[in-house]
């Protein structure tokens, strides 16, 4: 497992930058030698399974949890021993933690004491422009809906100007519909603003959705760190690969001919195979050929056992001939359905798309 990542030096192209951080909770180690640079403007999701050290991970940042060892630096600055209200960063938690007996106004500006009054009523303003809620600012929070107090929330974050937006779990407490719109209106403000963000997320379309660049945690470790689309294409580990998409896996050797076995099936890698290499082989369901028009390498005859229909697209499950009692799955268009009745189908697994594990 990667534990720590190289990470760039503080300097002006880095933001927040975290340097072989860890954080313990009695025996339990919750944050293992986690490095991390996030660079101005950008931002970065923090995904991965219940438990695996994510909130931890932003709550030390915040400097609401005391990391054991390890650094910190927002804009260059080092402020691991400094007291949350001296480290320049705004947050959102899950559940908004909005005062009830404030209202709107109230709670956007409640970060702005010791400015003039004329001030904060101007800032106030921006910021319920800024999130679309011009008009509700006597409004108490049990008088909104989960979005609007998100959106209160967020102005809240926002309003003293911080250089850092710190967000944990954001939308989790919203239905499915409201989430996604919400998502799309954060990421065009974030965009707008230019403010560096970190999002705290378990759920992987609305980090696949937002972020410029995903960590991907497990078990206090970051296990890679890259764009969507890289962690999506080009999984480094097996638990990234089943974390992140679907995916189908396949037991081989070296067959001393250069190509992999599996079982009886012999294919062919895209790097060639060493003559005692074993190891699984990894297949995203959409890489998958169906009954190919043109002759594709590693084909071979299967059976269709199962069709699920997801609108513009059909999930198929299906065993090789050659490989019975092995269950893999392929996603295709309705269109590359073979005719009704037909059970038998040639499937092709593409050299490309096969990415070998250890
Ligand atoms: N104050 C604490 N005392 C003891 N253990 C803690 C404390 N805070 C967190 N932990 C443990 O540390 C681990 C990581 O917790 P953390 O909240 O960071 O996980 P997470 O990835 O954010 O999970 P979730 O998505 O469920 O919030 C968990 O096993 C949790 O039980």
């Amino acid at each position: 497992m990667l534990c720590s990542l190289p990470t760039a030096e503080a300097s002006p192209s880095v933001q927040v930058r975290i340097a072989d951080l860890q954080k313990s909770f009695g025996a339990f180690k919750a944050l293992d030698h986690v490095s991390l640079a996030v660079s101005p403007g950008e931002l970065v999701c923090l995904l991965g399974p219940s438990g695996c050290g994510k909130t931890t991970l932003l709550r030390c940042i915040a400097g609401l949890e005391r990391q054991n060892r390890g650094t910190i630096y927002l804009g260059g600055r080092d402020v691991s021993n400094l007291p949350p209200q001296a480290r320049d960063y705004g947050i959102v938690f899950q559940s908004y933690a909005l005062f009830p007996n404030l209202n709107v106004e109230q709670n956007i500006g409640y970060g702005l004491t010791g400015s003039a009054r004329d001030i904060v009523r101007q800032r106030v303003g921006d910021m319920l422009e800024l999130v679309g809620l011009t008009g509700s600012e006597k409004k108490y929070p049990g008088q909104l809906s989960g979005g609007q107090q998100q959106r209160v929330a967020l102005a809240r974050a926002l309003a003293p100007a911080p250089s850092l937006l710190l967000l944990d779990e954001p939308m989790s407490a919203l239905d499915a519909q409201v989430r996604e719109h919400l998502c799309m209106e954060l990421r065009s403000l974030q965009q707008r603003l230019g403010i560096t963000t970190l999002m705290v997320t378990h759920n992987q379309e609305e980090a696949m959705l937002m972020a410029d660049r995903i960590a991907v945690m497990n078990q206090g470790c970051i296990e890679q760190y890259a764009s969507p689309q890289s962690i999506y294409e080009h999984p480094q580990t097996p638990f990234v690969a089943n974390f992140v998409g679907q995916g189908n896996w396949l037991s081989f050797e070296g067959n001393g001919s250069g190509h992999a076995q599996v079982g009886a099936l012999q294919l062919r890698l895209a790097g060639g195979v060493a003559p005692r290499a074993a190891g699984r082989l990894f297949c995203r369901p959409e890489a998958i050929c169906v009954n190919p028009l043109q002759g594709e390498e590693n084909l071979f005859a299967a059976q269709m056992r199962e069709v699920t229909f997801l609108g513009n697209r059909c999930r198929v499950s299906f065993e090789f001939d050659a490989l019975p009692g092995q269950s893999l799955t392929a996603e295709i268009s309705a269109s590359q359905l073979p005719s009704s009745g037909t059970r038998n189908i040639r499937v092709a697994l593409p050299p490309s798309s096969l990415q070998v594990f250890a």
